[in-house]
């Protein structure tokens, strides 16, 4: 056990932490803590939802001079939602150092953000192109930067985004430290990424699996007709706190949202050609249990920290193993346990077989639910609610009625009658068509990397390869969640 004091961490983020309920630092933090504060420049691989961004956030806030009203410290982010949500934790990091935080990106006011940048904040959090058109605007000073994050840093050196990303560097003085963290790393990519730094110190946090061990993780193999039907039947079999649905594009996303209203769940969709406000709003409403259902893009893969988040479904598979480590990582986050179920049709079973040999996990296969047991999962949810309503007791007021209604009825039927009316899915049945989308098929990339061992092997040995197994290591943080993080 690694507490957060013997790493040299000062008093007031010492205080911040201790409010914030972090007990011992993980195993990603107690490793990457001392590499920050002493300088070093590092590349740090940790499963998804094991602390990262306090990893790189509290050496980053140690460095942070409060005196100086300029941003020092530089964090660059995927999404939006990200950055604002990496902003919010440095921002309780620092809270009792009082270093000023600030989200930038896209979809907001550029007259607002440039005087919040005048203000004097000392860290940024930014997507890359806001981020750019600051700079290129000069509405944003990053000559003082002394310490820049690539948060989610394969994605952020993916295609996508290095141009952008080598021209923001540019822009910072090159005695900087540079931090590059994610829970995947492709070979070539961090290859890439240590070419924009200064001999990089390399912590990886050996697991088994690339995904977390606490996330259960399940396959249906299902006709593209059948997806939607056997969805429904999965979420009332579930009933989750809160899910999260990938689909491939945004006008999935949209057809399975209207879908599930159709068929009566509180879902909603996010992807990128809603406005900002819309985004935000859709995310706040889940996160506050208002919807019960995400429906998403990629745009919601990566690095979202949403407690209460019980499943992850992949109603497309993703097109590359990493983001399939990332969309599950939603769930069976800070060691609590969540469910992942892949929806996977006849064709793309190759492409299962490959996202199991790069995360070195082993997906179960289950079959489709039937309507039958759905309609168990129904009356399932409401016998809970009458269990618990019975168990608070308080229903004196309704025991003359109860009466002399069983004085009409047998018992069976009266409660059947009531099961009847409380359970929902009346809906069920509302007919639901998706325009069709064509199989994922192999990258030829993997393919021609993972020829050899691909073709004829079966999914078996692949996964029984290297890694010794996990020790768990239990530890309570004092918001009462017992955190099962894994342990080195
Ligand atoms: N030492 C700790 N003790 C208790 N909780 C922690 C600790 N460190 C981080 N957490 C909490 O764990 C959750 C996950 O952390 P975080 O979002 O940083 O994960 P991550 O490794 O960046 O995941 P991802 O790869 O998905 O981005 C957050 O709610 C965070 O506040
Ligand atoms: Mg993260």
């Amino acid at each position: 056990m690694t507490t957060f004091s013997s790493l040299g961490i000062s008093k007031p983020v010492m205080k911040a932490l201790e409010k914030m309920g972090f007990e011992e630092a993980t195993p990603i933090q107690e490793q990457t803590i001392p590499l920050g504060l002493e300088g070093k420049d590092v590349i740090g691989q940790a499963q998804t939802g094991t602390g990262k961004t306090a990893a790189f956030g509290i050496p980053m806030i140690e460095k942070i001079d409060k005196d100086i009203k300029k941003i020092q410290g530089l964090v660059i982010a995927p999404t939006r939602e990200l950055a604002i949500q990496v902003g919010e934790e440095i921002h309780r990091l620092g809270q009792f150092k009082g270093i000023r935080t600030l989200p930038v990106y896209g979809g907001q006011h550029m007259d607002r953000q440039i005087r919040a940048l005048k203000e004097g904040p000392q860290i940024v959090v930014a997507t890359p192109g806001r981020l750019l058109d600051h700079i290129r605007r000069k509405t944003i000073n990053i000559s003082n930067v002394h310490t820049a994050v690539l948060d989610e840093a394969d994605e952020m050196l993916n295609m996508g985004f290095i141009d952008d990303i080598r021209d923001i560097l540019k822009a910072i003085p090159e005695e900087r430290q540079t931090l590059l963290f994610s829970a995947t790393m492709p070979k070539e990519i961090r290859d890439i990424g240590a070419k924009l730094m200064k001999k990089p110190e390399e912590v990886k946090i050996k697991a088994k699996e690339m995904t977390v061990e606490n996330i259960d993780q399940h396959f249906i193999e299902v006709h593209e007709k059948q997806k939607f039907d056997t969805l429904t039947n999965l979420l009332d079999i579930h009933a989750p706190t809160l899910a999260i649905i990938f689909g491939r594009t945004k006008k999935r996303v949209d057809e399975v949202t209207e879908g599930l209203h159709a068929r009566g769940f509180r879902a909603e969709g996010i992807h990128g050609d809603l406005t900002q406000g819309k985004r935000m709003s859709v995310l706040n409403k889940f996160k506050n249990g208002r919807i019960e259902i995400l429906v998403a893009t990629d745009v919601a893969a990566r690095g979202l920290d949403i407690s209460g988040v019980t499943h992850v479904y992949n109603f497309d598979i993703p097109q590359d193993p990493e983001s399939y480590v990332h969309r599950i990582g939603r769930t069976g986050r800070a060691g609590r346990g969540g469910e992942a179920v892949s929806f996977i049709t006849p064709r793309e079973l190759p492409h299962l077989n490959l996202i199991e040999k790069v995360t070195k996990g082993k997906i179960k296969r289950m079959q489709a639910p039937s309507m039958d047991e759905a309609r168990r999962g129904q009356q399932q949810v409401t016998i809970d609610k009458l269990t618990s309503t019975i168990e608070k007791q308080e229903l004196d007021a309704y025991r003359e009625s109860a009466t002399e209604i069983l004085n009409q009825y047998d018992s069976v039927t009266v409660v059947a009658a009531a099961l009847k009316m409380l359970t929902k899915g009346g809906r069920r049945n509302a007919p639901v068509t998706l325009s069709s989308v064509a199989p994922v098929s192999v990258k030829p990339a993997y393919k021609d990397k993972n020829k050899k061992k691909f073709r004829g092997d079966n999914k078996r040995n692949f996964n029984r390869k290297g890694g010794k197994p996990q020790r768990n290591r239990k530890f309570q943080n004092k918001r009462g969640k017992s955190n099962n993080f894994q342990s080195k």
